[in-house]
């Protein structure tokens, strides 16, 4: 599946929120989208997800112009993965895991049911398909969601010997909030696995070690236009860094696997307080 984005502009209100961006992603890919608060990085994703069906441009995903993608088509062949999302009512955690099924059918079969078990195993959160949704942590919400976005995606009850190409899109906006070092590092390792099969993944992210360490391409957003693109190495760059956050860094290479590891520099003096003191922002 290949996503071709071209001279893509939103407006929401009278605010234009994106103005002109262009790329294109492939199949096997994690695309990571990073960006200040309010780039546009979701605004970007909620365009690809079709939530935002009143774009200026061109969104092609495997050749189809987005908006003539049927509403049900879209729903079977990608998974999104959104910012915030609610749910307070008591469902259980594999009732969550189970909405990603409903896509299909509103009456699971027993692949269905082995389909949301897998996932809910592999995001380590089968010990508590039966508690109540509202009462789980924060990281762990995180995790049941990430498990209903695999169930969705998934054609068998387990990520091995799959073949996707062409066939699934997945879009996740900050999967990993909330999650410990262990889950972050399982869920882009799921997110690089289901690229591996072949699933077209666009992830946005804040965290430059997990980009560093995971992304294929990066596309740095910058007050909703697209700064710049390309390669791990080409995008993490002190300097890129510097004018799309305002923030100085240091870019050290990993020491064994050569990949790019941003730290804030020690002599930017930023946000230090002086030893003792509480820090008076005002
Ligand atoms: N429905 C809306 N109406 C008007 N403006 C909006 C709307 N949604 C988002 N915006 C604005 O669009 C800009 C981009 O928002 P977006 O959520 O895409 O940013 P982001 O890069 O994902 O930020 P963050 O890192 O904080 O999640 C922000 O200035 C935001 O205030």
């Amino acid at each position: 599946m290949m996503l071709h984005i071209k001279n893509i502009s939103l407006t929401l209100g009278k605010m234009p929120i994106l103005k002109d961006i262009s790329f294109a992603a492939s199949a096997g890919e994690l695309c990571v989208i990073m960006g200040a608060n309010g780039a546009g990085k979701s605004s970007l994703l909620n365009v690809i997800a079709g939530e935002y069906p009143a774009y200026k441009g061109d969104v092609r995903i495997a050749g189809e112009e987005l908006r003539k993608i049927p509403i049900a088509q879209q729903a079977t062949t990608r998974a999104v993965l959104s910012q915030h999302v609610v749910l307070n009512q008591p469902f259980s955690v594999q009732d969550v895991a189970a909405m990603g099924r409903f896509v299909y059918s509103r009456h699971l079969d027993a692949l269905d049911k082995e389909i949301v078990m897998c996932a809910l195993k592999t995001m380590q959160v089968y010990d508590l398909r039966n508690r109540p949704y509202p009462t789980l942590s924060g990281g762990q919400k995180q995790r049941v969601q990430m498990a209903r976005v695999l169930a969705q995606l998934l054609e068998a009850p387990g990520l091995q010997e799959l073949d996707y190409t062409g066939k699934k899109m997945l879009l996740l906006d900050e999967p990993v909030t909330g999650m410990d070092i262990l889950h972050e590092q399982l869920s882009l390792q799921l997110a690089t696995t289901l690229a591996s099969a072949g699933v077209l993944v666009v992830a946005v992210l804040h965290d430059f070690q997990l980009a560093a360490a995971f992304a294929h391409r990066i596309l740095l957003l910058k007050a909703g236009a697209l700064y710049t693109g390309g390669t791990v190495d080409e995008v993490l760059t002190a300097a890129h860094i510097k004018n799309s956050f305002g923030v100085d860094v240091t870019v050290l290479s990993h020491p064994q696997c050569n990949y790019p590891l941003v730290v804030t520099a020690a002599t930017a003096g930023l946000f230090q307080s002086p030893a003792g003191k509480a820090l008076n922002v005002f």
